[in-house]
């Protein structure tokens, strides 16, 4: 059966909420069907879609079932309705002028980056502290003083703010967002921000990214070097956690070395164990 755009409602909470993690995941849908697009598909299964994406296909297709049921038997999605249907669930249908506070390193190198405008922001303004930085141009935009937010806000209808600020600052440039009427907030400083009910903040932080790829790495090595010592004495592969880092190993080991200090040794085993 050919399927319209007009047909295709998505059935949201009667909040007008999606799940947040389903919200979380549209984006990863998104660009996986860009690029299949690209390449010159048409349709795509659920199983397709979820093998490129690493998303379990099962959750793929409640995830898209939430914005209508649409796939058909034998043929899978239509992947041009999908790119459509996903973009205007996001909000992508338009285009979002963000303004970027902190234009040093981070902040120059995302000025500069073209993915933005291809997925539906356009950086408007760019704004700094320091007089050296201010009115330097920029990717066609002078850099303007941060003193200048709300005007800055009210003349490009700002809806979202970047914060690339030292952490030390970002609490401030926030809370100067926050009172020039932004709503939506990306930080990038290590450090978690206090705002109102109502204003959305999401936060990249690339060093806990590597942090929980290091825990990774380490678990592969542990696991390599002593492949014969989880419990059934099986030599497993990958994805075993070694004895030596078993949570209760880990405790009976902090008690034999602090044995004064039990809360120290009271160790997060749900943390640990991954
Ligand atoms: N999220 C990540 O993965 C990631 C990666 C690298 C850096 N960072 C963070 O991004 C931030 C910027 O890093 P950077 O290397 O570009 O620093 P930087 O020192 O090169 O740039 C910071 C800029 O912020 C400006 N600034 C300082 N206080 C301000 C204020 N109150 N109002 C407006 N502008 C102000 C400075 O004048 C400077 O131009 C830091 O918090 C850093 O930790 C995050």
């Amino acid at each position: 059966m050919e399927l319209t755009l007009s047909d295709l409602q998505p059935t949201v909470r009667p909040d007008g909420r999606l799940p947040d993690a389903t919200v979380a995941r549209l984006p990863v849908y998104l660009r996986a069907l860009h690029t299949l697009a690209e390449n010159g598909a048409e349709t795509v299964s659920s199983e397709e879609l979820a093998a490129v994406t690493g998303v379990g296909s099962a959750k793929l297709r409640k995830d898209l079932s939430h914005l209508g049921s649409f796939g058909t038997r034998g043929v899978g999605y239509d992947v041009r309705m999908l790119v459509e249907l996903i973009s205007t669930t996001l909000g992508l249908n338009r285009s979002w002028p963000v303004a970027l506070v902190g234009v040093g390193n981070l902040g120059h190198a995302l000025a500069g980056y073209a993915g933005f405008a291809s997925r539906g922001f356009r950086i408007a303004a760019l704004l700094d502290a320091d007089p050296a930085t201010v009115g330097e141009v920029v990717e066609g935009l002078a850099v303007r003083h941060v003193d200048e937010l709300p005007e800055v806000v009210a003349e490009h209808n700002i809806s979202i703010g970047v914060i690339t600020v030292p952490p030390a600052a970002a609490q401030q440039v926030a809370d100067r967002l926050v009172d020039a009427g932004v709503r939506s907030i990306l930080n990038f400083a290590p450090c978690v921000l206090q705002v109102p009910e109502g204003v959305e903040v999401r936060k990249v932080d690339l060093a806990i990214e590597l942090q929980i790829l290091s825990f990774h790495e380490h678990r592969r090595l542990e696991a390599a070097k002593a492949p014969t010592e989880n419990e059934n004495g099986d030599a497993k592969k990958n994805g075993v956690l070694p004895s030596s880092l078993k949570p209760s190993n880990l405790k009976r080991r902090a008690l034999r070395r602090f044995p004064a200090s039990r809360a120290d040794a009271d160790i997060n085993e749900e943390v640990i164990g991954g």
